[in-house]
């Protein structure tokens, strides 16, 4: 069979003792070394029960032969599996005798790398693979399968289309400037490009929902000093990760801490309490606060009730990509029971850190953040590479829009448009370079 690459071998499942140990190969030389191993040629994807035996004939171990010969293979190419007692040791020593007979040891994410480039999945689907494997919860789970089934593939291809048809178009017109600046005049023009706007924006925000079932939501405490931020961190870490002190200003760095809610991972940042200082640390401290804002996901506003009028001013330092939630702190001290209200769009809490009361409230609504439930039945799983596309290729179609609108430029708006396409074409893969595709595979895990 031509076209195949060399022969790879690696042992695919974990590593250490278990129940059944798989070692994979594919490549131009996979049938020969079947045959080798068998000592006949063996019948396409049928499980043939044998001795896996060394150069001198002596058993090794007994298990399955599984031959896929190309292209109905993950690869595409010819490929061996090899079932057998997950003996590390002996796993070692089959893929040892595999190297004799001709193999070489495949590098991290060869595998699906082979697959990609022999058009068996594209690109975000070879990505959806490592996702699936380092998921750390069901729905991150289900949304990686969602993806390597192809999904969000789909509507990138979808949308890739429409954008292509525009852009022809819009082509054409230029090529008979009498009738440009009418045609681009034409409310339809204007009416798909407002369509495509839309389409990719609801992919973007399904997108970076599938980046938070993954990496997991950054939820980042703010607050002026004392407000109980730091007494906040430890209530929901369930430890004094925090130094708590009645100290203003104890916090000075960037304090981490990862906690599980259903499943989901939350990075949950301590941080600096914002207030006007001539201290250079704390100064230092409270720009790495800013910074922490700009990329999180969930921002948590703690004020100490005794200050909540003034506190209102810190919504304004908030990003407006993130989601907020004003927790008014110490309702201990004045015996208020805790509640749940929304003010202006806001959701509020009224609790108490020292004491643990009204605490469920904000799990809670910690996890309605982190785990869109119902709405996530369509969500996909997607990587921060995709999300960054997608984005550059919103601004391409805004700008396009402004061409065409403001400037009646059709040639502009077409460039603008084969901008986008090469952006949707990223995530599939299709417009990609051997530096990306180095970095996605070299991620894997070996055997995958
Ligand atoms: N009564 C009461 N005191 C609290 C509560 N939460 C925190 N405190 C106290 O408030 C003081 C400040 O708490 P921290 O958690 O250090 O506050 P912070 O916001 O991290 O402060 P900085 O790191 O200095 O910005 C400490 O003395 C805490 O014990 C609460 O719910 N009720
Ligand atoms: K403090
Ligand atoms: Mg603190």
């Amino acid at each position: 069979m031509s076209g195949q690459g060399e022969t790879i071998a690696a042992i695919a499942s974990p590593p250490g003792p278990g129940g059944i140990g798989v070692i994979r190969l594919s490549g131009a030389g996979v049938a020969a070394l079947a045959e080798r191993l068998l000592g006949r040629t063996p019948t396409p994807r049928h499980a043939h029960y044998c001795a896996l035996t060394d150069a001198t004939g002596g058993v090794l171990d007994r298990g399955l032969l599984l031959h896929f010969p190309a292209p109905h293979s993950f690869t595409g190419e010819d490929v061996l599996e090899l079932q057998m007692h997950g003996s590390p040791v002996m796993l070692g020593c089959v893929l040892e005798r595999c190297l004799e007979l001709g193999a070489r040891h495949a590098r991290p994410g060869e595998f699906s790398e082979r697959a990609f480039l022999n058009g068996r999945i594209d690109l975000a689907q070879a990505e959806a693979i490592a996702d699936l494997i380092a998921s750390g919860s069901e729905a991150a789970a289900r949304a990686a399968v969602r993806s390597l089934e192809g999904d969000f593939s789909q509507q990138v291809h979808a949308l890739t289309e429409s954008v292509v048809r525009l852009r022809v178009w819009i082509e054409a017109a230029i090529d008979f400037p009498e009738e440009e600046v009418d045609f681009l005049a034409e409310p339809t023009v204007l009416e798909d490009l407002e369509r495509l706007r839309h389409q990719l924006d609801e992919i973007l925000t399904a997108s970076r929902r599938g980046v938070r079932l993954l990496d997991g939501l950054h939820v980042v405490i703010i607050g002026r000093p004392n407000a109980g931020k730091s007494s906040l961190l430890n209530r929901l870490a369930a430890s004094e990760r925090a130094i708590v002190t009645e100290i203003p200003g104890t916090t000075r760095d960037v304090l981490r801490e990862t906690i599980h809610l259903d499943g989901i991972a939350l990075t949950l940042v301590d941080t600096a309490g914002l207030r006007e200082t001539a201290d250079p640390i704390e100064i230092e401290g409270m720009r790495r606060a800013r910074a922490e804002l700009e990329r999180a996901d969930l921002a948590v506003l703690v004020s100490d009730d005794a200050h909540a009028e003034s506190d209102h001013g810190l919504l304004d330092v908030l990003p407006a990509s993130a989601q907020r939630i004003v927790v008014h702190n110490k309702i201990d001290l004045d015996g208020h029971p805790p509640r749940r209200a929304m003010v202006d769009g806001d959701t509020h809490l009224w609790l108490s850190a020292r004491t643990g009361e009204g605490l469920p409230m904000l799990i809670q609504a910690l996890k309605d953040v982190a785990d869109p439930g119902e709405a996530a039945s369509g969500t996909f799983s997607a990587r921060t590479r995709h999300v960054a596309a997608l984005q550059r290729a919103s601004d391409g179609l805004e700008a396009a829009w402004h061409a065409l609108t403001e400037r009646r430029a059709g040639e502009l708006a077409a460039e603008e448009l084969r901008g986008v396409q090469r952006e949707l074409g990223s995530i599939t893969g299709e417009f990609s370079n051997e530096d990306l595709l180095g970095r996605i595979f070299a991620d894997f895990c070996i055997g995958k």
